[in-house]
This record gives structure tokens, C-alpha cells and sequence, in this order.
């Protein structure tokens, strides 16, 4: 089902939360709102479900216009955060919540319950766990247990809000590369909230970069990193560097800069103040001889190794391309 934003706002009291937002989620992708905190992704996603009423703008699941349709009968499926499981309940239970509590008339068999569940429970990866009670999980698998409760009644849109926010770095990682794969497998129509770049990046189709209430920029995640539309957009996905120009600000990603010991045409000195070498590639920080501004450098740790660039020495920067705006 395609989800079409047009024209939403809205407000608490004097504080304008969203701003005009305009947005079309195809059917059957993977959508990320991205964006520092308080900037109204929860607010969208919320309006997207139906527990929120927008002040002004339209939803539309496939054209038609649900934005005064009750969240009951959206078809929605819900992940959040801090989404607790029942806690009294079994993992099976919990799963089979949603069917069970259907009207009689489209609620279905007890076998047919049961099948349910454990497809989703196998499809999660987690059948085994299917008595236990939720105090019994770890953090990653009740997050796997509440997607799979949220998928029991066969949702038409997916919305996730950090479904993976309260987890360690580790289990985050795993989690994200699960979420794709079942995303690959399911295609429901999915939108996650996150203010993480990389969860962003590494997981969505595309990338809706938001910014106090607005939308900055819309794209596939290689489209809005190597091409930010504006500053914001820039500086919020990834390390960049900021130079003025005699045209305005230029941006750069730090492994969009050569680094030498001699002087080249239009090049800055610097002071290398610290190398960061842990991985595949090498960090530099170089202190401006000019404005004292420091500058962050990548490079590959082979080619930083024929360089041989030792702390303190004096070395010469120069962008192979800035973005003016
Ligand atoms: N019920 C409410 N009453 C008043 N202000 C609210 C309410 N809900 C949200 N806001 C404000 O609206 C703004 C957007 O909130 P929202 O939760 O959408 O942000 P967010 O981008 O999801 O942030 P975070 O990443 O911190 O969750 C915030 O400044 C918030 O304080």
C-alpha cells in the first residue's frame, strides 16, 4: 500500500511541530524519517497511524484519503521503542494478541491461530522461545517478538518508531540487518523513525532527512550522502569539513582531501595534531596554520602508511571538491 503525505501540519499550542510536509512512500519500501531530535518525525509517524490528528493536509493509503479514518481501521502494524510486550502473557501469546481479539466474525480458527503464529515466530527466528514470557528475553529478542506481533494481523504499512534505539551497539547492528532482510522477504510498506545516520544509511530504500518540522531532502541513501541538498543535510549524515569561500561555505568529507608534505597550488598548511589509526582507514586531524580552524582527513592505512605523516609535523591540505552553497 502507498502512503501519500500532502501538505500536513501541526502545532502544540504556539510550537509549530510540523511544517508543511509533503511526502510519497511507494508500496512496498522501506522508508527512513531521519532527523535530530525533536524535529517531528515521532509527530509524522504518529499522524501516519492515525493516533495523532493533523491541523491541516491529507494521508493517503492508495489514494484514498484516510487522514479521518481510525487508527483501528488503518491497517497498521506498530513498533516502538519502549513497546512492552504483556508481560503476563507468553511469547506465543503475545503474538496470537492481535488475532484473538477480532471481532468473531473475522477472527480466525484456533488452528489457524496457532499456524499464524508459529510462521511468525520462524520467520522472526524465534520459535523456540514461543512459553516463554517476556522478562525471560533479551532486549533484541523481545524487539524481534513485538515485530512479530505487529505482523500477526497482516498489516498493510509498518511503522517503526527506534525500534532499536534502547538496544547495545552490537544487537542494534544485527537487528538492522535482520529488519532488511525480512523487509526483502515481506515488502510491506515500512517507515522507520530513527535519528541514527548509519541505522538510516545502512538500511532504508529511501532516506527522508527532516529538520525542525520540514523535510531537507528526500532520496536513496547514496543520493542524499553524496549529494546533500542543503548544510543541514550535509553536516547531519557524516563527518564533513566546513571551508569559506570568497562564494560561501564549502563542504567536504574528510576522505575528499589530499594530504602532502609539500606545498601544492592553492593548498593550506597545517599542523598535523592527531592520528587516529584503529581499522582500515586513518584519521587525521590537522590544526589550520591560517585560522587555527582543525580540519578532519581519511585515508586508506596503506596509503597513510607510504606517506609515514608523524604528529606535529607540518602538512599541506587541498579539497579535491567543495560544495558551495
Ligand atoms: N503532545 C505534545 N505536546 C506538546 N509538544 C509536543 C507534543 N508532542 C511533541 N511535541 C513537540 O513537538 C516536537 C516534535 O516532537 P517529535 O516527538 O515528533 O520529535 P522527534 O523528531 O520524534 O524527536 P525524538 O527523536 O527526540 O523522539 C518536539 O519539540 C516536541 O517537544
Amino acid at each position: 500500500m502507498s502512503i501519500t503525505i500532502q501538505n500536513i501540519s501541526k502545532g502544540f499550542g504556539q510550537f509549530s511541530a510540523l511544517r508543511d510536509i509533503n511526502l510519497q512512500v511507494p508500496s512496498g519500501e522501506l522508508v527512513a524519517l531521519l532527523g535530530p531530535s525533536g524535529c517531528g518525525k515521532t509527530t509524522l509517524l504518529r499522524i501516519i497511524a492515525g493516533l495523532e490528528t493533523p491541523d491541516g493536509g491529507q494521508v493517503l493509503f492508495d489514494g484514498q484519503d484516510t487522514t479521518h479514518t481510525d487508527v483501528r481501521e488503518r491497517q497498521v502494524g506498530f513498533v516502538f521503542q519502549h513497546y512492552a510486550l504483556f508481560r503476563h502473557m507468553t511469547v506465543f501469546e503475545n503474538v496470537a494478541f492481535g488475532l484473538r481479539v477480532r471481532p468473531k466474525a473475522t477472527r480466525p480458527s484456533e488452528a489457524e491461530i496457532k499456524k499464524r503464529v508459529h510462521d511468525l515466530l520462524s520467520l522472526v527466528q524465534l520459535d523456540w522461545l514461543a512459553d516463554r514470557y517476556p522478562p525471560q528475553l533479551s532486549g533484541g529478542q523481545r524487539q524481534r517478538i513485538a515485530l512479530a506481533r505487529a505482523l500477526a494481523v497482516e498489516p498493510k504499512v509498518l511503522l517503526l518508531d527506534e525500534p532499536f534505539g534502547a538496544l547495545d551497539a552490537k544487537v542494534r547492528k544485527d537487528l538492522r540487518r535482520w529488519l532488511r532482510r525480512l523487509h526483502d522477504e515481506l515488502h510491506v510498506t515500512s517507515v522507520f523513525v530513527t535519528h541514527d545516520q548509519e541505522e538510516a544509511l545502512e538500511v532504508a530504500d529511501t532516506i527522508v532527512v527532516m529538520n525542525h518540522g520540514q523535510v531537507e531532502q528526500v532520496g536513496s541513501p547514496q543520493a542524499v550522502y553524496d549529494n546533500p541538498a542543503t548544510p543541514f543535510v550535509y553536516e547531519f549524515l557524516g563527518n564533513v569539513n566546513a571551508f569559506e569561500t570568497p562564494q560561501g561555505k564549502g563542504f567536504v568529507r574528510p576522505y575528499e582531501i589530499a594530504v602532502s608534505r609539500e606545498p601544492q597550488e592553492n593548498s593550506i598548511a597545517g599542523a598535523l595534531t592527531y592520528v587516529h589509526s584503529v581499522g582500515s582507514l586513518v584519521r587525521l586531524e590537522i590544526k589550520r596554520a591560517d585560522n587555527a580552524q582543525y580540519v578532519d582527513v581519511e585515508l586508506g592505512r596503506e596509503q597513510f602508511n607510504q606517506l609515514n605523516f608523524q604528529q606535529g609535523e607540518t602538512v599541506y591540505l587541498k579539497p579535491s571538491q567543495l560544495r558551495v552553497f
